[in-house]
C-alpha cells in the first residue's frame, strides 16, 4: 500500500519533468566520477557502448566479410573465392538489412542485376529522419525494397517480399552467385507457408509458441517445418546458382540453422520434434487441420531434407565480435578488460543479482583487506552463476584478472535476459536491468571503489521506447529517493523507462536512435579503485 501511494506519488511527480526534459544526445549525462585521463566514467562508459555497436555496424562487417579484386572481378569470402560477371544476385530479411545492402551494393554493384530484399516497416524513414544515409540505398539502386512484419509479425506484405525473394532465386542459373543477407527478425520478415496452411494461422501459432514460454530454438523448428523458405528451403529454391549467406547473429552461440529460421541451412529436425515443442506448450490438440496436413506430409516429403552443399554460411557480426572489440577500446582506455560471456541468459531478476555480487565481489579484490566482500558473497556468487548456467562463463578467469589489475577494471557480457512482464509500465530488458542492478549496487556499504554498470540493446532501441538502454552507480537508489522516486515501486510495475526518463532529467539513459545493426544486449561493469 505504502509502496504503490509513493509510487503513485513518483509517477506524478515525474510527468512535469517529462513534459519538459529535452532528449539528451549521447555523451552529454551528467558525469560524476572522473579518471585520472580527465574523461568522467559516465562517459567512457557511453563511448565504450558506442564501440561495441560500431564494431558490428553493416558497413564495417561486409568490409570485413568480402573484398572483390575490381580488376578480375574475384570475390573473396572468408577462404573462397567467386568469380563475379555481371552475375551476382541479391536477397536480404531482416532487422539490420537496409544497411547491410547498401554496403553490399557500394562494394559489389558493378556486378549487381538485381535485388529483393525484406525489412521493417518504418526503417527507410527512421534512417532518413537520423540522418543516417550509410543506411539507406541509393536512388537508382537495382535492390528492390519490401517494408513490413509490423511488430515483428508476418504479415501480408512480407509474404509479398518472401514471394518475390523465391521468385528471383527460382529463377537462378549454374552461372549466378545469389548473395543472402540474412539478420534478426528475418523469420517474421520470410514468411512463406506451405500450403494449405495460411499466414493467419501461422501468425497464430506462433504467438501462441512465444507466449507460452517456447524459446527461439523451439520457434524456429516450427516454423520451419510449415514453411518453403526457412529451413534450407531458400537455398533449395537458388539452386544450382552458388549461395553467399552473409549472417548477423541474434542468437546466442550463433547456431546459423536457427538465426532467421536457417533458410540457407538444412534443417536436422524431424517431424517428432515438431511434435514435441507442440506437446510441451499444450497445442499439439488445438492444432489446425493445414498444419496436422503438412507435418505427416513432411516425413514423406522426397525434397525434405534440402541440400545445402552449394551454400557458404558466414557469420559476419556477433555480439561476441561486438565485445572483443569493446574489450580492445577498453584497455586502450587504460582498463583490465575482461569478457565475462556472451551468452547471457536467464531472469532478469537473477542476472541483476550476479551482476550486483560480481561487482561487491570484484571490488572488494580492488580494496585494501576488510573493506569489502566476504567469503559468504564470493560463495554467493558462485551460486547465482551455476544457477543461471552460462556455457561460456569467464567468472574465475574474470576474477583473477581483477586481483592482478589492481586498478580499473572493465567487465564486459552480452546476451538477452528475460522480463517476466507483471506491469503495464514502459520500459526494457535493458533499462530493466540496470534499474535492478543499480537497487542491487545500493544494498553494499560503498568501498573506496567506484562502479558504474552499463546495459544497452545494440539495435538502439529497448523494447518499445525511444532509449538503448541505461547506466547506473551505487548512489542511483538514494539519490532517486531524494528525487521522490521509489525504485522498487517502479520496477514491480516494469516501468524503468519512466524511472531513467524522470531520475535526473534522462542523464542515465543510452540514447542513440536505431543504430541499424541487432547482436543482442552488451553488459559493461566498470570498477575504478579512487
Ligand atoms: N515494460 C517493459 N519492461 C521491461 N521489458 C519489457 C517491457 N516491455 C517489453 N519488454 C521486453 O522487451 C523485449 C522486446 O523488445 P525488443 O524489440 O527490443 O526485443 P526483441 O523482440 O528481442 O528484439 P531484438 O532482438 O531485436 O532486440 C521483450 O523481451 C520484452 O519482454
Ligand atoms: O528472426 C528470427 O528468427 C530471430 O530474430 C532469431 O534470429
Amino acid at each position: 500500500m505504502v509502496l504503490r501511494a509513493v509510487g503513485m506519488a513518483a509517477v506524478l511527480q515525474c510527468l512535469p519533468c517529462m513534459a519538459r526534459a529535452p532528449l539528451r544526445p549521447l555523451f552529454t549525462g551528467g558525469p560524476v566520477v572522473r579518471l585520472a585521463s580527465g574523461m568522467a566514467l559516465a562517459e567512457q562508459a557511453q563511448q565504450l557502448f558506442q564501440s561495441t555497436v560500431g564494431a558490428v555496424l553493416p558497413g564495417p562487417m561486409l568490409h570485413r566479410a568480402l573484398s572483390l579484386d575490381p580488376g578480375s572481378g574475384l570475390l573473396k569470402v572468408r577462404d573462397r573465392s567467386f568469380q563475379l560477371r555481371q552475375n551476382l544476385y541479391l536477397v536480404g530479411f531482416g532487422k539490420a538489412v537496409l544497411g547491410m545492402a547498401a554496403a553490399a551494393e557500394e562494394l559489389l554493384g558493378q556486378h549487381l542485376v538485381q535485388g529483393v530484399i525484406s525489412v521493417p516497416k518504418g526503417i527507410r524513414a527512421a534512417m532518413e529522419h537520423a540522418g543516417k544515409q550509410e543506411m539507406l540505398l541509393k536512388p537508382h539502386s537495382r535492390v528492390q525494397v519490401f517494408e513490413g512484419a509490423e511488430d515483428n509479425l508476418p504479415d501480408r506484405d512480407a509474404l509479398r517480399a518472401a514471394l518475390a525473394i523465391r521468385q528471383l532465386a527460382e529463377g537462378l542459373t549454374a552461372d549466378d552467385l545469389l548473395l543472402v543477407l540474412i539478420s534478426g527478425g528475418g523469420s517474421a520478415l520470410l514468411p512463406a507457408p506451405i500450403p494449405p496452411v495460411t499466414l493467419e494461422e501461422k501468425q497464430t501459432l506462433t504467438k501462441l509458441l512465444a507466449a507460452r514460454g517456447a524459446n527461439i530454438q523451439e520457434l524456429n523448428t516450427i516454423r520451419k517445418a510449415l514453411s518453403q523458405l526457412k529451413g534450407g528451403g531458400l537455398a533449395q529454391a537458388a539452386y544450382p546458382a552458388q549461395v553467399v549467406s552473409l549472417i548477423l547473429s541474434d542468437v546466442v552461440g550463433d547456431p546459423v540453422e536457427v538465426i532467421a529460421s536457417g533458410p540457407t541451412v538444412a534443417s536436422v529436425h524431424n517431424v517428432q520434434d515438431c511434435l514435441h515443442i507442440l506437446n510441451r506448450y499444450g497445442l499439439r490438440a488445438a492444432l489446425p487441420r493445414s498444419v496436422k496436413t503438412v507435418l505427416a506430409r513432411a516425413d514423406s516429403d522426397p525434397h525434405r531434407p534440402h541440400t545445402c552443399g552449394h551454400v557458404l554460411n558466414v557469420i559476419i557480426g556477433s555480439n561476441v565480435l561486438a565485445l572483443a572489440e569493446a574489450q580492445r577500446q577498453a584497455e586502450a582506455l587504460g582498463y583490465r578488460a575482461v569478457v565475462l560471456s556472451a551468452a547471457i541468459q536467464g531472469d532478469v531478476k537473477s542476472v541483476a543479482r550476479f551482476y550486483g555480487l560480481l561487482a561487491q565481489v570484484a571490488g572488494a579484490h580492488l580494496t585494501p583487506p576488510g573493506t569489502g566482500a566476504s567469503l559468504e558473497e564470493e560463495e554467493r556468487l558462485q551460486e547465482v552463476a551455476a544457477e543461471l548456467q552460462l556455457p561460456d562463463l569467464q567468472l574465475k578467469e574474470a576474477l583473477e584478472a581483477v586481483v592482478g589489475a589492481r586498478g580499473p577494471v572493465c567487465l564486459l557480457a552480452g546476451g538477452e535476459p528475460t522480463v517476466q512482464l507483471q506491469g503495464s509500465g514502459k520500459g526494457g530488458r535493458n533499462q530493466e536491468l540496470a534499474l535492478r542492478v543499480g537497487a542491487e549496487l545500493g544494498r553494499w556499504p560503498p568501498g573506496p571503489v567506484d562502479v558504474l554498470f552499463l546495459s544497452g540493446g545494440t539495435d538502439g532501441q529497448d523494447g518499445p521506447t525511444e532509449a538503448a538502454g541505461a547506466w547506473v552507480m551505487p548512489e542511483l537508489a538514494s539519490q532517486a529517493a531524494a528525487e521522490g522516486l521509489d525504485v522498487a515501486s517502479f520496477l514491480s510495475r516494469n516501468d524503468s523507462h519512466t524511472f531513467f526518463r524522470c531520475f535526473r532529467s534522462g542523464a542515465h539513459l543510452l540514447r542513440m536512435g536505431l543504430t541499424g545493426t541487432n547482436v543482442m544486449d552488451a553488459h559493461l561493469l566498470f570498477l575504478r579503485p579512487r
